[in-house]
């Protein structure tokens, strides 16, 4: 894969499905009763692996694509998987997991690929550890490859140090096999897809502010699900019309749930304007269409309780910032360091690569942004959010932009560059 810079954009694009979403389908449709309907399914390697491992302990699962179907058992009718469960790259499906295998009968031993075993997984296995269950980590690191011995759980307050929606998901999950309420708070919101979702399969849970409570529901009932589209993937569409001059494009069907759309809010602070046509709800979730035309971008302040609402978005932020007008600092986001690579370094490295002025911090970045960007040979790390935000700087930058491996992208947008190239006149 080679890019030069492109000349205006222009078009119509749907972006796949939420991730998040998909996988929270998956879930929660194989721990409730009857049938639940997904549409919209993003079918990325790391929503595959959610569905891979809930087929390994006997909930049946048919991928057609255009809808998926899952023949839940209830809350306790998963069985002992029958051989280890490979989260591959996917750090929901690792966390999300190990909440619901907290309260199983049965021994379950979960690994993945050489990121997901960098990932620090301590973070799950305190709190749940807490409610009963137990962890062994194989190297002795807090990491994948791990079991977890399930059993009777007692529910908890927990304080969460971290604004982590895969931890307070991972907790909440647990909840629903506790003897009473369970309770997470976390410093900032995380996204809600959790709380918003598992009520309508019947759960108890309810929230306030940063804090959400769970009571134990014996019975979850299977759902309808359509899932939007990620507006993680809609954020490089967004970076690129904004960017490019003379662009103008619709992007159809984005979730735009509060606690996910904070790439708008930084684009409005860098001086976008951006119009939110036919918005309306799906399965609980905010959408709309997104009309996007290109303008003179200014840095702004990326920080505090903004981070988690567009944490997966700063590496394409970044690159936003480099061709602005000013400084941008992003601060307060040093989780950036635990992703499917360290994103600070990778960002920072690669920009740098590029011709920009960036300096990385403990927990950001500052951006002196205006230098010209020249295409070089991006180093992915084999993090598909990096590979994504390179491939709109090498749209907006001179020369030409290659990768050490795009293949990542599969794991949440395996159209991505097609669907790019059809907005290139
Ligand atoms: O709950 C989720 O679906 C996710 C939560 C976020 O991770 P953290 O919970 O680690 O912040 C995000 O970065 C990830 O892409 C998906
Ligand atoms: C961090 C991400 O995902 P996960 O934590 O599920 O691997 C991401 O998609 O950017």
């Amino acid at each position: 894969m080679q890019i030069t810079k492109t000349n205006a954009l222009h078009g119509t694009v749907r972006v796949p499905g939420d991730k998040s979403i998909s996988h929270r389908a998956i879930m929660f449709g194989a721990i409730s009763h009857g049938l639940t309907e997904v549409t919209g399914f993003l079918q990325g390697a790391d929503c595959l692996s959610t569905i891979s491992c809930f087929q390994k302990m006997g909930i049946e699962i048919r991928n057609e694509k255009k809808k998926v179907m899952i023949y839940g058992k209830g809350l306790h009718g998963l069985s002992a998987p029958s051989s280890i469960l490979d989260a591959g790259n996917s750090g929901t499906t690792t966390r999300l997991i190990s909440g619901i295998l907290a309260g199983q009968s049965f021994e379950s031993i979960i690994t993945g690929d050489a990121s997901i075993q960098k990932r620090p997984m301590g973070r799950i296995f305190t709190p749940l550890s807490l409610m009963g269950a137990a962890f062994f980590s194989h190297h002795n690191n807090n990491c994948a490859p791990f079991t977890i011995t399930g059993g009777s759980l007692k529910g908890i307050h927990y304080d969460s140090p971290v604004a982590s929606a895969q931890v307070k998901s991972s907790i909440l999950l647990a909840g629903l096999y506790a003897d009473g309420k369970t309770s997470v708070t976390e410093p900032y919101l995380s996204r809600n897809h959790t709380e918003l979702m598992l009520k309508g399969f019947g759960a108890d849970i309810t929230s306030e502010n940063t804090t959400a409570v769970i009571c134990p529901e014996p019975k979850l009932t299977g759902q309808k699900i359509q899932v939007p589209g990620d507006i993680s993937s809609a954020a490089y569409f967004i970076a690129a019309g904004l960017m490019i001059p003379g662009s103008e494009i619709l992007i159809e069907n984005a979730g735009i749930n509060p606690t996910r759309n904070g790439i708008l809010t930084a684009a409005k602070r860098m001086g976008a304007d951006i119009s939110y046509l036919n918005q309306r709800t799906v399965s609980g979730e905010p959408v709309a269409d997104l009309l996007i035309t290109s303008c003179s971008l200014k840095a702004a302040e990326i920080s505090g309780d903004l981070i988690p609402a567009l944490i997966d978005e700063i590496p394409v932020i970044a690159v936003m910032a480099a061709f602005a007008d000013g400084t941008t600092v992003i601060k307060d986001a040093q989780e950036l360091k635990v992703k499917e690579s360290d994103r600070i370094a990778a960002v920072t490295e690669n920009l740098k690569a590029m011709g920009a002025d960036v300096t990385p911090t403990d927990d950001g970045m500052i951006i002196r942004g205006g230098k010209p960007l020249c295409g070089t040979k991006i180093n992915t790390y084999m993090d598909h959010r990096i590979a994504m935000a390179f491939a709109v700087a090498g749209m907006a930058a001179e020369g030409t932009t290659t990768f050490s491996d795009a293949s990542c992208i599969d794991i949440s947008y395996p159209e991505f560059f097609k669907d790019m190239a059809s907005l290139v006149r």
